[in-house]
């Protein structure tokens, strides 16, 4: 973990030095983006933040950054160990919510990060860092190091999470929503600044494939419990709710 933040750091330090404002998308490889493009984002977010997909890894290992050079290795071998987490609280879920064995097997093969920095913000009272929002994917694994900032809604309320090193959040997303049921809710967050810390966090989104079919288990449908939600595949789910903001469609190409 340590290893991971390190070196998401040294690549953040390294685009201080060399990008243009704005952003690089790509259809392939990684987004990288510093909100300093006003007038494109329209909101200007405090933050600095990667993107790409980790899926399959030996496919997709080669299209990330190559600097710094230990980048490819440290992320593949964090993903790995993210993998495996996630799969084991997907079958605990599983069990919980009495679906089969397994039942997750399929709709969650696609990693995709997304890590932030966050820069201190002269004044908290004008900027987030990053908006309310739910996440599009069904598990996020959030690594936030010690740093404060994320907060969640709960009863009408923003409550702050604690920030507890070597701990991770993990986020109940829209997917999982709609497999449950509403059984299990997805949980609206945003991140505030800080004028005096800097926050560096690595989230994993754990999606389905793309042509995946996305609807409320059958087995948790019933005549007092009728389905709250229609089916449809994953791609067309991130389509329609333009899950990605304007990289959708850079992200949907990638995850091709
Ligand atoms: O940077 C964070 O801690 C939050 C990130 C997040 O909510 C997201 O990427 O969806
Ligand atoms: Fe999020």
């Amino acid at each position: 973990m340590a290893d991971a933040m390190n070196v998401l750091k040294e690549f953040f330090d390294m685009q201080a030095e060399d990008t243009k404002s704005g952003t690089v998308p790509q259809s392939k490889g990684y987004i990288y983006t510093n909100s300093t493009d006003y007038a494109k984002d329209g909101v200007h977010l405090w933050r600095e933040n990667i993107k790409h997909t980790c899926h399959p890894l030996e496919e997709c290992i080669h299209l990330w950054p190559d600097k710094p050079t230990r980048y490819q290795e440290v992320i593949a071998a964090y993903i790995v160990e993210i993998q495996k987490l996630s799969s084991r609280i997907l079958e605990i879920i599983c069990e919980g919510l009495g679906l089969k064995q397994g039942y997750f097997k399929d709709t969650s093969e696609v990693q995709l990060l997304s890590s932030n920095f966050y820069p201190p913000c002269p004044d908290p009272s004008l900027t987030l860092g990053i908006l309310p929002h739910y996440d599009p994917s069904l598990l996020t694994i959030l690594y936030q190091g010690g740093a404060t900032g994320l907060q969640v809604m709960k009863d009408n309320q923003w409550v702050n999470v604690g920030a507890i090193p070597n701990a991770f959040v993990v986020n109940i997303g829209n997917q999982l929503e709609i497999i449950s049921n509403k059984k299990l809710k997805s949980v609206k967050h945003r991140v505030v600044t800080r004028t005096h810390e800097t926050r560096l966090s690595i989230a994993t989104f754990v999606n389905p494939s793309p042509d995946c079919v996305i609807e409320p288990a059958k087995i948790l449908v019933s005549e007092q419990e009728p389905s709250l939600y229609t089916a449809s595949q994953y791609k067309d789910y991130v389509r329609r709710n333009n899950a990605f903001g304007e990289y959708t469609a850079a992200i949907q190409n990638a995850l091709r």
